[in-house]
């Protein structure tokens, strides 16, 4: 899947090899991965191959202070994610969070406040992308959710295979946009009605539910909630169970289920794109995000 085509410069240079990060290099320990490890990534995303599982990838999101995917993180993120797919010694990952307390907070509203149309354009590119990359990946992908999850944070989260969830009351999960002013565009909300069902998807989007980890469990937004020590050993044992089936079978067998809802973005990406400048563009959208990052400043007292 291209990459690079239509992006501006920046996004362009981010995705230079990204061996240009020091110390990232595929075979070299990257800075900070203690024990010679045999990693990679970049500043803001740390790809380890799992010790205890052969073929398995953790992918550690490491944008602090709460992983808000901006544009230079989603870029990061692709890079690592297509490193992954291109290396044929990895069969799963894990993603996980490495900022305590919080997996993904979700989409940077800085890079949809007070910025040009044709930054938006890009940054919702950017977004489109990494919701493709996750939810069309040959790989096994593994959601390790060990944080709260809000709008994007969960559209991560529902795009991948399996998501354990920590029994944190304070994690949270679901497409809160609605509480923002804005909403969740219609692939998002085609991921939520594939995983929770019509109805209920409805009324979580209208109402901005983020559900604490026993209703997330209910509702089926997770599949599994355990204690926060053990979310990462039981997303490796999940992982062994899908790993035990023939590659070529798992991968034909999620691409009909999964193909016809990416679909629907793929035959219109620029029209949704343009969608979103539109929408986001408007006074009151943007006076809404003025409003809920306000309060955001305000929480901290
Ligand atoms: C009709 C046609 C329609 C066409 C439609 C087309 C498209 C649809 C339109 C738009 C699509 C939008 C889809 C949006 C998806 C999203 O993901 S929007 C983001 C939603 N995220 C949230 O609501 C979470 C907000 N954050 C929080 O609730 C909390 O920060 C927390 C995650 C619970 C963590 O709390 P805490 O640990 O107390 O940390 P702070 O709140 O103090 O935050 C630390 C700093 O981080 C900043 N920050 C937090 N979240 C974000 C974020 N998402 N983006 C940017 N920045 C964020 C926060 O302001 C603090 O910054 P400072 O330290 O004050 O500088």
């Amino acid at each position: 899947m291209a990459l690079t085509v239509g992006l501006r410069p920046l996004t362009r240079a981010l995705l230079r090899p990204w061996a240009r990060v020091p110390g990232a290099a595929l075979g070299r320990p990257a800075a900070g991965s203690g024990d010679g490890v045999r990693c990679f990534g970049s500043p803001r995303v740390l790809v380890e191959p799992d010790p205890a599982a052969v073929g398995v990838a953790v992918m550690k999101m490491r944008n602090p202070p709460v992983n808000s995917l901006s544009l230079e993180f989603l870029t990061e993120l692709l890079i690592s994610l297509e490193k992954l797919e291109n290396d044929k010694t990895f069969r799963g990952i894990i993603i996980t969070s490495d900022c305590p307390g919080i997996f993904s907070a979700g989409l940077d509203l800085l890079e949809m406040y007070g910025r040009d149309p044709a930054h938006c354009a890009e940054y919702w590119k950017a977004v489109q992308e990494l919701w493709l990359r996750v939810y069309l990946s040959n790989l096994v992908v593994i959601g390790a959710i060990n944080g709260i999850s809000p709008a994007g944070g969960c559209l991560l989260s529902l795009s991948c295979d399996y998501r354990v969830l920590a029994n944190n009351p304070k994690y949270a999960i679901g497409l809160n946009e609605t509480l923002l002013g804005i909403i969740a565009p219609f692939w998002f909300k085609d991921v939520l009605v594939n995983t929770i069902g019509h109805r209920a998807a409805e009324r979580a989007l209208q109402l901005g539910f983020l559900f604490p980890p026993s209703d997330a469990l209910q509702v089926g937004i997770v599949d599994q909630v355990v204690p926060e020590d053990q979310v990462q050993s039981t997303a490796r044992s999940v992982m062994a169970q899908w790993l035990a089936i023939p590659d070529h079978a798992r991968q034909l067998t999620k691409n009909l289920v999964r193909k016809p809802t990416a679909d629907r973005l793929l035959q219109q990406r620029d029209a949704d794109i343009q969608n979103f400048v539109r929408f986001i563009s408007r006074d009151s959208i943007q006076k809404s995000l003025h409003v809920y990052l306000e309060k955001l400043k305000q929480k901290k007292g």
